[in-house]
């Protein structure tokens, strides 16, 4: 019997409650949350009223939750055959099928929801998550694994913009500085996991990096978003976002230096300037669209 056979067969023993449990911890909860935040954040700073506020996190919200799904179930036999613990599939937590029959469900969702905010915002979220379906699939362990990272949160700004009666695109800067950010949230989200990853023969760009070369890379595309934050918007830059500059920089050179003592360090760094070019982006308000 193969691993993930042993750990389907223990997944039908668990009750439900348990499985309920499992099938909450697979969808990836962190990157859902946080996602669908950003998104309902960016929907605000554009202006967009309640109802189509709620309408496009909802959309968001289902595509996310059919991207980690889809993620932990595809990669299921590969954890249980690594040992990989606090994976729910690999675990024997909850079945494989109940998780990729949950990932179905939210992506068919996804569809009609996504389409109601508009139909061109609907498309741009949809390519969106199908390139992360496609990172989860193929691109993970290859040199392009960064690249639905840098689509998805490029697009991330469009969705909601084109959510706004008349459907207005964003200014360049948003989605520029959103694929940047995406960049680095693959640096930084893989930076824990390279060496386990590496032993289970994932070799994305992180992993083809190595830890060190992924650790000083990781500021580049921090520093990059809010440089473009701050500059990008026609006429001078004020004092609120020089500071915010600096501040930025200060954090995502801080983190790959700290990384050496808390492996952690580099990723903090980057939720550091993420969040503050988050802050960045709101204060501007209109600048959005
Ligand atoms: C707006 C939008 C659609 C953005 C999506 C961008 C994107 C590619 C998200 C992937 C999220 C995810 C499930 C990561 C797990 O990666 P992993 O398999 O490397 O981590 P793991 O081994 O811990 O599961």
């Amino acid at each position: 019997m193969g691993a993930t056979d042993g750990a389907r067969t223990s997944a039908t023993a668990v009750r439900w409650p348990g499985r309920a449990a499992g099938l909450a911890l697979a969808c990836h909860p962190g990157p859902v949350v946080a996602v669908t935040a950003l998104a309902c954040a960016l929907a605000v700073g554009a202006g967009l009223s309640p109802a189509r506020l709620a309408l496009a996190g909802v959309a968001v919200l289902t595509g996310q939750l059919s991207v980690g799904w889809c993620n932990d179930a595809f990669d299921a036999g590969r954890d249980a055959r690594a040992g990989r613990r606090g994976k729910p599939v690999a675990d024997g937590v909850v079945p494989v099928r109940s998780v990729w029959a949950a990932a179905a469900v939210a992506l068919v969702l996804c569809v009609p929801l996504s389409l109601a905010c508009g139909v061109l915002a609907g498309m741009v979220h949809l390519a969106a998550v199908a390139a992360a379906w496609l990172y989860n699939l193929r691109l993970k362990a290859t040199a392009l694994s960064w690249v639905p990272y840098a689509i998805g949160f490029g697009a991330l700004p469009a969705a909601v913009t084109l959510t706004l009666p008349g459907a207005p695109w964003p200014r360049w800067w948003t989605v520029a500085a959103g694929a940047l950010l995406g960049f680095a949230a693959h640096l930084g989200d893989t930076l824990p996991d390279i060496e386990e990853d590496r032993a289970a023969g994932i070799r994305g760009l992180p992993h083809r990096l190595g830890s060190t070369g992924t650790r000083l890379l990781l500021p580049v595309p921090l520093l990059a978003a809010t440089a473009v934050l701050v500059l990008g918007p026609p006429g001078p830059v004020d004092a609120r976002s020089a500071a915010v500059l600096v501040l930025a920089g200060a954090a995502a050179l801080l983190g790959p230096v700290l990384g050496r003592w808390w492996h952690k360090a580099a990723l903090a760094g980057a939720v550091t300037v993420a969040a503050a070019d988050l802050a960045l982006l709101l204060a501007r308000g209109t600048a959005l669209s």
